[in-house]
This record gives structure tokens, sequence and C-alpha cells, in this order.
């Protein structure tokens, strides 16, 4: 037994059909954290790990985005595909095939082993979600299993570690020998049905169902199916969500601000008046605390995120919107992807991998930088917090709340809109596809998973507020404090600096909308990304105004209510970040649909802010 090959160490792949526990089991084998959720089309790329055997071998295992059959039909599955099949030019063949199939769903999952068996590797199954299949009451006969299919089979319960062993022993036990011949062709559907018949058969031989069906699920979709009330549900879990993530936050978020207003009088204090006085709280505290204040509701919002989709609420959801979206030229395939845009526009253009039909994948990505995504988060607060009253209406709803819900609110419309308009102009003679999608059974979500995903939200966004936030925070600082102001200037010493220059140049541009030179410097590093704005407008504000350490109560003295607006117009629909840009290039491989995005997005947002801004004056805004 050797398992190291002549070209390195042995390499196996995960394959099995769409939530089935493949990435849980990739975690398990490899101690890595990749992202586990309960809906299908979680993993949308091949991500390699390394399983140190109790043997001391090492092998390489790659998790694969779920699929039904190699006959790919989507993005994601051709990955899975090209892996299988040895079809990339960048990497050799895995050597041996981890089967990953759901206990308490095999039909689809023996028949992709049936198919997967004709590519002619060792394979072995794994038998995940044992604890649920056991609950139900479902016997597999394992060891007969394992005769009919020919390959080892162990049972698992990935998500808690369970079985592990036993898939380190067989890959303990493995031998490598040359892989056989590969018989595999692209199935018909009188193949896919042949398939079916014979796992059916096998299915039949080795699994004892229980005599009393589970009816949890069932009876919750019921419910949360029903055209009415699913849709009610839907649309209450979505407000809820929008209402805790302004108002839950609050007294997080003012506890995190006094403790940067102290932060940052204390330097004042404790420094000598100068440059690096200013550097320290002008820049650095004004800069980039004013961005970390925002993190509770930024939890928030990825608690609920995570929430729904640990409970396998995501597919029902998508499911529901399908009509919606549908009339709006978007296929129910899209809302998983729009709804994670909600976080962040690059994780959402990723998922779109899923949605077969190209033209759909197409209007996807082009409308998912128009969702809400959590950096625009700290731009609306701090704008609402300035100029909406903190009030509540009828009693209950608070009013900045319902503010922050219509400008989501807006985001949506507006995708709705554009993905028309899109389907007129691009492809108005093409039919969708149908919208199928397995709805997963309901689970309670794990506490430390979800605990681990806020966690790594956490981190990623603190990360980016000490690496491209704190940068483009000192350039700012650099820009508006040189040169500085001439002996005997009598403006404020902002009005002699570059950022003056490059603000008063460009002001022109932006007067029409309501922006003055202040917004037309913070717009700029705000493409690197949104948030920028806010500390670069604390910058820009505090090195002009002085000890002030609100940038709130700064912007409510100095803006109108109609820039303010404008301001807030501008966010919903600017394309205010490079890298989103960038990933729709890279996935749709064309500069094309990269150009088309941004010109749309910049032409909305010039039109809405000169809308607002002059409706708003109109009205004595
Ligand atoms: N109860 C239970 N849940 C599990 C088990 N394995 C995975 N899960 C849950 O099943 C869901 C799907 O798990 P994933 O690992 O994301 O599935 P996947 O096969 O990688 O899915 P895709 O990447 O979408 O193809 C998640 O909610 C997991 O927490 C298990 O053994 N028992
Ligand atoms: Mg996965």
């Amino acid at each position: 037994m050797n398992a190291m090959t002549d070209a390195g160490i042995i390499r196996c792949a995960l394959v099995g059909t769409p939530n089935c526990g493949k990435t849980a089991l990739f975690n398990a084998l490899t101690g890595s954290r990749q992202k586990v959720a309960n809906y299908p089309g979680v993993t949308v790329e091949r991500k390699a790990g390394v399983v140190h055997t109790p043997a001391g071998l090492c092998y390489s295992v790659i998790d694969l985005p779920g699929t039904y059959s190699l006959r790919a039909r989507s993005p994601d599955e051709e990955i899975t595909r090209d892996v299988v099949l040895d079809r990339l030019a960048s990497e050799t063949a895995p050597d041996f095939l981890i089967c990953v199939a759901d206990a308490t769903n095999l039909r689809l999952a023996l028949r992709l082993v049936l198919e997967l068996k004709r590519v002619g590797r060792p394979m072995m199954l794994v038998l995940n979600m044992m604890d649920i299949a056991k609950r139900r009451g479902i016997e597999i006969d394992v060891q007969k299993l394992s005769a009919a299919l020919e390959m080892p089979v162990v049972t698992a319960i990935s998500v808690r570690k369970g079985g592990i062993d036993a898939v380190m022993a067989e890959l303990d036990r493995f031998v490598l020998s040359a892989a056989t011949d590969c018989a595999w062709t692209v199935p018909s559907a009188a193949n896919l049905r042949a398939d079916q018949r014979d796992a059916d058969a096998i299915i039949r031989a080795v699994v004892k169902m229980p005599l009393r069906p589970d009816t949890l699920t069932s009876r919750l979709d019921a419910v949360l199916l029903h055209p009415v009330a699913g849709l009610i549900c839907l649309f209450a879990i979505l407000f809820v969500m929008f209402q805790a993530v302004f108002t839950w936050a609050q007294p997080l978020m003012n506890l995190i601000e006094q403790g940067f207003a102290v932060l940052g009088t204390t330097a004042h204090d404790l420094l000598p008046a100068g440059i690096v006085q200013s550097f320290i709280t002008d820049g650095v505290i004004g800069g980039v605390g004013s961005v970390l204040v925002f993190l509770p509701q930024i939890l928030i919002l990825f608690l609920f995120i995570l929430l729904l989709e640990d409970l396998g609420y995501m597919a029902r959801a998508a499911f529901l919107m399908d009509k919606i979206m549908g009339g709006a030229g978007l296929h129910g395939r899209a809302f998983i992807p729009l709804l994670s845009s909600f976080a962040c526009a690059i994780p959402g253009i990723m998922a779109t991998r899923v949605i077969d039909n190209r033209k759909d994948r197409l209007t996807t990505i082009l409308v998912a930088p128009l969702m809400t995504c959590s950096a625009r988060i700290p731009v609306y607060t701090l704008i609402i917090a300035a100029f909406i009253p903190d009030t509540t209406v009828g009693g209950v709803l608070s009013l900045q709340g319902l503010v922050m819900f219509g400008l989501y609110a807006a985001g949506i419309l507006s995708a709705l809109g554009v993905s028309a308009v899109a389907k007129f102009l691009f492809w108005s003679q093409e039919m969708s596809p149908p919208f199928m999608l397995e709805m997963p059974d309901y689970k309670l979500p794990d506490p430390k998973s979800v605990l681990f995903g806020l966690f790594t939200r956490a981190k990623a966004f603190l990360y980016r507020a000490g690496t491209t936030i704190f940068a483009m925070t000192v350039l700012i600082w650099f820009l508006a404090s040189f040169p500085s102001a001439p002996a005997g200037a009598t403006a404020p010493a902002i009005e002699y600096s570059f950022a003056a220059m490059i603000g008063h140049a460009i002001a022109p541009v932006l007067a029409p909308i309501g922006f003055n030179w202040q917004i037309a410097i913070a717009l700029i590093p705000g493409m690197a990304a949104r948030e920028v704005a806010v500390a670069a407008l604390g910058t820009v504000y505090s090195i002009s105004g002085g000890a002030e350490n609100q940038i709130g109560h700064m912007l409510a003295a100095q803006w109108s209510l109609a820039t303010a607006l404008a301001f807030l117009v501008w966010y919903i629909f600017a394309p205010q970040c490079a890298s989103t840009l960038a990933v729709i290039k890279r996935e749709t491989q064309s500069w094309k649909w990269m150009w088309i995005t941004f010109g749309y997005m910049l032409g909305l947002a010039y039109l809405g802010a000169f809308a607002t801004f002059h409706i708003a004056r109109a009205l004595g805004g």
C-alpha cells in the first residue's frame, strides 16, 4: 500500500448531489471552514484541502459543486464534470472518487453513483446524514448496498464529524491501481431512466422505509409554501430583518461610538498639536472608527441570513418569488444569488453559476449589484441618523427603520425594473427553462456553525477596515492635509489642500445633483469600498470642521436635506465598487457586460440623484 503516486500525493474528489453534505464532510476531513448551508448550490467552485490519515498517509481532497449528473447544465456543474472527467489542463484527474449521498434521499444520489461508475475510477460511497435517517426510522443495509454497488460504503454524520474514522480507514485501505478505461458518454434521457430503474431496484433491496413518514417538513410547507400565506410570511421575515438591522444594533453602536469618541479626545489631549495628532485623531480614529461603528448592524444582517440559510428556508423563498420575479424577467433560481447580494454582490454574482440558462444568469449578474450590500449600510445609516427624525410611526415602527426599508425596497424594485428592460432589449425572444430546485428538509440551525459564520464575517469586516478602508483613509487624510495653509491664510486649512483642488475640479459635474466638493472627494476612494465614503467624509469634515467628532452632526449642519436625499439615491444605484466590476468581468468573461453594468448604474445614479435633489428642493428640502 502506498499513497504516493509518481506525480505526488493521491488525489480524491468529493462528488454528490447538491446539499448532501459534501462540504461538511470536506471540512471534517481537512479541518477547513468552507461554507456549509442548507440549500442546493452553496459550493460553486472547486476547493482543495489535505487529509492526513491515521496510517500517516497524505491525500489531497477536492470539494466540488453538487450535481445530479455529469451531463452538466450550469457553470458550477461543469466544474464538477471537468474535474471528474479529467478535462482540465491545469490539474490531473482525481485518483479516487468519494461519492457522498444524503441517506434520507437516495434515489437521485444512487443514480449519480451508477453514472459515476462508468468513469472507471476507484470509488467509495459515504452515506451522510445518518442522524436524520436514524431519527426517521430509515434502515439501510450497508453491506448489501456495498455488494450491489461493488464499492466500499460507510455511514457518516459529517456535521458532527461522525464516521470520519471510517472514511479515513477506507482511504488507508485504498491501493492505487490504474484506472480502468472511461466508459462514460453523455447520458441520454433513456440512459438516465435506465440508471434510475437500477437505482430504484437497489433501494428496494437495501432500504427499509419507516411506516410513518416524517411530516414536520410537509406541515411547515403547507403554510410556508402557500401562495398567499407563504408570501406574507416571507415579507414579514424580510421586514423584521430590516427593522432589526436598524433598531437592535443601536445600543451597541452607541457604545462603540462613545468608545471611539473617548479614544479621539484622549489621543487629542495626549499628543502634541501637529501632524501626528491630526493623523491619529482625524485620519485613523475619525476615519476607520467611523466605519467600525457599523459592525453590529452588519452582524445582525448576517445573523438573519445565516439562520435562514441553515433552516432550509432559502429554497422556499426562491420558490415563492419565482412567479413575481418571472414577471420581471428573472428566474426563480436568481433569488438565492440576489439574497446573498444583500451581504455582498461578489458571492452573489458567483452564486449565479447555479443558473443554467446563460441569459437568466447574465440578467441576474446585471442586477445583483443593485441589491443593498452590507457596505451600503454605513452610508445609509449615517445619512438617515443625521437627517431623518428618530420618531416612531404608529407607535411601533421606527421611522428611520422605515426609510432604511425603503432604500432596500428601492434597490429590489429597480433590480426588477432593470431585468425587465434587459429582457426586452437583449433577449425578448427566448423562453426560460422552468424553475426546478430541490427543497431541502428543514433543520435546526447549528449554533456553533452560525456563531462561526458571524465570526468569519466580523473578521472579514475588520480586515477590510484595517486594510482597504485604512489605506484609503490615510490617503484622504494626506490629500486633505497637504499642502498646508500658507501663513496668514483666512479660510480653513483644507481649502488649500490637494483634496480641495481635486474636489473643486470634479464638483461642477456633480453640482447639478446637489453634491459639493467634499462629497466629490469622498466618492473617488469610495470605489475601493463603499464604506470608505463615510470614512472620507469623516476625515474631510473633521479636518475642516475642528474637534467635533460626530460626522452625523457635521453633515446635518452643512448639507441640505435635498443633498442628503440625493446622496442616498446615488448610493442605491452608483457602481461604487471596483471589486464587483472585476468579478462581473471574470464571471461573464467579457468586458462588454462589465461596462454595461457600470454604465447603466452610473446613469441611474446620476438621473436618480438629479431628480431627487430637484424635487426635494422644490418641496422646500
Ligand atoms: N443533520 C445533519 N446535517 C448535515 C449533515 N451533513 C451536512 N448537514 C447539513 O446539510 C446541509 C448541506 O450541507 P453542505 O455540506 O453545504 O452540502 P453540500 O453537499 O456541500 O451542498 P452544495 O455545495 O450545495 O452541493 C447543511 O445545512 C449542513 O449543516 C449530517 O450528517 N447531519
Ligand atoms: Mg458544498
